[in-house]
């Protein structure tokens, strides 16, 4: 299939408008993505270590409270004395230290003596603290946080493992991840007297940690081996508490040097695979807590979709200009399509026109460009074409007015001659008319080109010539068969009186002395005269006839009119001369 011009320019401009709009928006959504990405990597990336840095806060928020409490002097007297008023004060304030942490579920002084007992403990119960006291105190002496944290010099703290608290008798938190901090309280000098100590819950301080994060934040933290304590599927976080591993490595291979101390942060794109593809952040805190491995890494993860949200509205906002722009790049190309081929199909129909005889009409000649110039090429053309036409034309009707006419003298030739003499024949027949035809012959004309030259004869001819035109009316014929001989269709004449007439107006006009050179030659004429259907039913009997009767007329060598088988009148100078038939 062949395709036009306009609709291959159409497909070009729209394949190349579509194109150019497509891979423009294609980009612009490229970059938007990258933007984005790079954005919310770096968002993620500084909430996780904003989120760091609140850890360590509240760490040694946590540990500033206890240090309070140790070094209070009630806290002191009451493990050396173990006076109720000093635990009534003290469980006060622990009920004020509770309310105003939400994360800490207990609070305790356990004494170094007795085997750890308590000495004051408040628990919350629900969002409320509450006392224990009396026989429901219990004997600690034996878990890590005393045994650990008793020896410890001044200023240094004792921090849990963070796992499950599996620790019933400790009134609130079994089952919760739990973090437990304790503070040895001593004298000056001297073994500690007993431990302040704190259970924290871990969901509860980091809700609090990530109140402010946005919802679509998923919040990760593991040890210093990789153990998963929170993660967003909760099934994963404390694996080894029910005797298996989850490890957070694992899962993003690239926090493996955060967990070795290599890097302190990592930024991830984890593709989809159980779950949608993320974006996350890592950042490795130290921690001084051999038990933790003594660090933690923190990390924050958003669904990929959702932190380019943006992009992708983008893109879905590109792609409709894309398809705008696309559309429109179509139209236009069709409508430039159209504009270009509309005067190009109009100079192919006019030259078509042109071809079949028409003028070219509706080229576009004012334009500037190159329609313009191509039209008036075309317009150049067709009047170039039309010039040469005409010559040629012209030049047909010369030789067509040649092959009839006698070129010296410009009347009708032999041919031209015998055709008319034909249709006078035939319209004689028809009608019953009468045809006279006369045959001149100059006397004695060799003798003008002998003495004056044969130019001189030419231009007697020609007077001649113009002469015998003069003298008959339109609808006869005058013309030249050769040399000096002329032949006169009457065409009208309808006897021979008539006829007889206008020879002998045709001789005394030949007669008249011609002016050549100076001279005034003068010219006699011998004429012969025939008609149909008296003298011949044929042109060329009829012409032959004449002949005869001219020669007849010559013969007797004075010039003058002669009619085959009649006597005719005499012309004015009564000169008349009879021609014997046959
Ligand atoms: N100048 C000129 N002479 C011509 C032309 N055609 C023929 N002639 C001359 O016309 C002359 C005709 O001679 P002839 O046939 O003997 O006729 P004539 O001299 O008139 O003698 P008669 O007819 O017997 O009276 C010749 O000398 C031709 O050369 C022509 O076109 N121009």
């Amino acid at each position: 299939m062949k395709l036009g011009i306009a609709t291959r320019l159409t497909l070009w401009m729209a394949v190349l408008g579509c194109g150019a709009a497509g891979l423009t928006g294609y980009y612009a959504w490229d970059a938007s993505c990258r933007l984005e990405r790079q954005s919310a990597h770096s968002e993620l990336l500084t909430s996780t270590q904003v989120l760091a840095r609140r850890i360590t806060l509240n760490l040694e928020s946590i540990e500033r409270n206890l240090q309070v409490i140790a070094r209070l002097p009630v806290t002191r007297q009451l493990l050396e004395h173990d006076r109720p008023d000093d635990a009534d004060r003290l469980a006060v304030l622990f009920a004020g230290v509770l309310d105003a942490n939400p994360s800490y579920l207990q609070l305790r002084v356990i004494a170094a003596d007795r085997h750890g007992l308590e000495r004051v403990r408040v628990d919350r119960v629900g969002s409320v603290p509450q006392r224990v006291s009396g026989d429901d105190l219990e004997e600690k002496g034996h878990f890590p946080y005393v045994a650990d944290a008793l020896p410890l010099q001044d200023g240094a703290f004792y921090l849990s493992r963070i796992s499950i608290n599996h620790e019933t008798s400790a009134g609130t938190g079994p089952g919760l991840p739990m973090l437990q901090m304790a503070i040895p309280v001593r004298e000056h000098v001297g073994p500690a007297l007993g431990v302040v100590v704190v259970n924290v819950d871990l969901n509860g301080l980091f809700r609090l940690l990530a109140a402010d994060l946005p919802e679509d934040y998923q919040l990760y933290l593991a040890n210093g081996a990789g153990d998963i304590l929170i993660h967003p599927d909760a099934s994963r976080a404390f694996a080894f508490d029910r005797g298996q591993r989850a490890l957070l490595q694992d899962e993003f291979a690239q926090v493996a040097p955060l967990l070795s101390g290599d890097r302190t942060s990592a930024v991830i794109d984890a593709p989809e695979a159980e779950r949608p593809a993320q974006i996350a952040a890592f950042v490795a805190q130290n921690i001084d807590s051999p038990a933790n491995g003594d660090r933690l890494v923190l990390g924050l993860s958003e669904v990929e979709s959702v932190a380019l949200a943006q992009s992708t509205a983008m893109g879905w906002a590109l792609l409709r200009i894309v398809g705008g722009t696309s559309l429109v790049a179509l139209l236009g190309a069709l409508l430039l399509g159209r504009a270009l081929t509309r005067p190009l199909n109009a100079m192919a129909a006019s030259a078509r026109g042109f071809a079949d005889g028409h003028e070219m009409k509706d080229l576009p000649l004012r334009r500037a460009d190159e329609l313009g110039s191509l039209a008036r090429s075309l317009y150049e053309l067709q009047a170039q074409v039309r010039r040469q036409l005409g010559e040629l034309r012209h030049k047909q009707d010369e030789l067509a007015h040649l092959s009839q006419h006698d070129s010296l003298t410009g009347l009708a030739n032999r041919r031209l001659f015998m055709d008319r003499l034909e249709q006078a024949l035939a319209q004689a027949r028809r009608h019953g008319h009468r045809v006279f035809l006369l045959f001149i012959d100059l006397d004695d004309f060799k003798i003008i080109n002998d003495r004056h030259g044969h130019s001189a004869g030419d231009e007697v001819l020609r007077v001649l010539a113009q002469r015998l035109q003069a003298q008959v009316r339109e609808l006869d014929t005058v013309a030249r068969l050769g040399g000096d001989e002329f032949v006169v269709l009457l065409g009208d004449a309808v006897d021979s009186a008539q006829a007889s007439v206008v020879a002998h107006k045709l001789l005394n006009a030949l007669r008249e002395p011609v002016p050549v050179a100076g001279m005034a030659l003068v010219i006699d004429a011998s004429i012969g005269v025939s008609n149909f259907p008296e003298d011949g039913q044929s042109a060329s009997e009829l012409l032959a006839h004449a002949d005869r009767a001219m020669y007849a007329i010559k013969a007797l060598g004075a010039g003058g009119v002669g009619f085959i088988g009649q006597v005719m009148p005499g012309d004015a100078s009564g000169d008349v001369r009879s021609v014997p038939a046959g």
